[in-house]
């Protein structure tokens, strides 16, 4: 039984690398084989001499399967843009048939592949595709990450009703407390709680220092895995 999903957000920021990788931290933990996927990484940032994504790093370092970076990330993009923009830069053509067999190739070799979407759900990858696209060729559950800051019932809404319109199942949510400050915190998690109609996973709070298991120890992903498992024996 395969664990497959596409992580989404309510824009860019809000939590999606932290929530995918708490989500691969503890998939791993729990014996499976699980590998992280960014199928398309705007932002390249010299680390210890190398450049590289920082989100790529942080979805390898909380799966346990080793794959090669053509894989984990077929378009490692300069700019920290939208990626159509960062391609159209490097003149490189994001090629929906490439990100499907780089996924492909992921699944063979692991339990459950977690994708991180670029940004918001609908951010352009190429002139006649983007990232509600990719996550529709994929055939993935969706987990919707909403970054909570004023503004953010408005965005998940406008998600959730852009994943299901396209027929895709929003197989849980997640909050990510990215204002410390946000008024109204709890009443905002249960407006979400009430008008989401998915599975909730939790939140996780404004941490000091964020990291993968720190973040998990604030989610319950059994609701979130139940809906994939029965994704996949759909799909089956
Ligand atoms: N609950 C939290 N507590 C503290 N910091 C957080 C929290 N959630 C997210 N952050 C921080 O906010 C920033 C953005 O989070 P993250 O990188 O996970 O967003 P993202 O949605 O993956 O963004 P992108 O669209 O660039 O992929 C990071 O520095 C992250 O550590
Ligand atoms: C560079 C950033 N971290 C993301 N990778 C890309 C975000 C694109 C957002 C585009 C938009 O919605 O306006
Ligand atoms: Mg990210």
């Amino acid at each position: 039984m395969t664990l497959h999903c596409f992580v989404t957000g309510t824009d860019t920021g809000v939590g999606k690398t932290l929530i995918s990788s708490a989500l691969l931290y503890s998939l791993a933990a729990s014996g499976l084989r699980a590998v992280g996927m960014k199928p398309v990484a705007a932002g390249l940032e010299q680390i210890d001499g190398e450049w590289t994504n920082e989100d790529v790093l942080r979805l390898q370092a909380a799966g346990n399967v080793v794959a090669p970076l053509a894989l984990r990330c077929p378009y490692l993009l300069r700019a920290p843009m939208s990626p159509h923009l960062a391609a159209r830069e490097e003149r490189i053509r994001i090629e929906l048939p490439k990100l499907r067999s780089a996924y492909e190739a992921l699944a063979q070799h692991a339990d459950a592949v977690v994708v991180e979407g670029a940004g918001g759900f609908r951010v352009p990858l190429a002139k006649d595709f983007d990232g509600a696209d990719l996550a529709q060729a994929l055939g993935l559950p969706v987990l919707l990450v909403v970054g909570l800051r004023l503004g953010c019932l408005n965005h998940a809404l406008l998600t959730a009703e852009a994943i299901r319109a396209r027929g895709l199942r929003l197989a849980g949510w997640a909050g990510s407390v990215i204002d410390p400050h946000m008024l109204a915190l709890q009443a905002n998690i249960d407006t979400l709680r009430e008008r989401l109609s998915a599975p909730f996973l939790g939140v996780v709070p404004h941490l000091a220092a964020p990291d993968a298991a720190g973040a998990a120890r604030h989610l319950d992903l059994r609701p979130l895995e139940s809906r994939l498992r029965s994704a996949a024996a759909l799909a089956a």
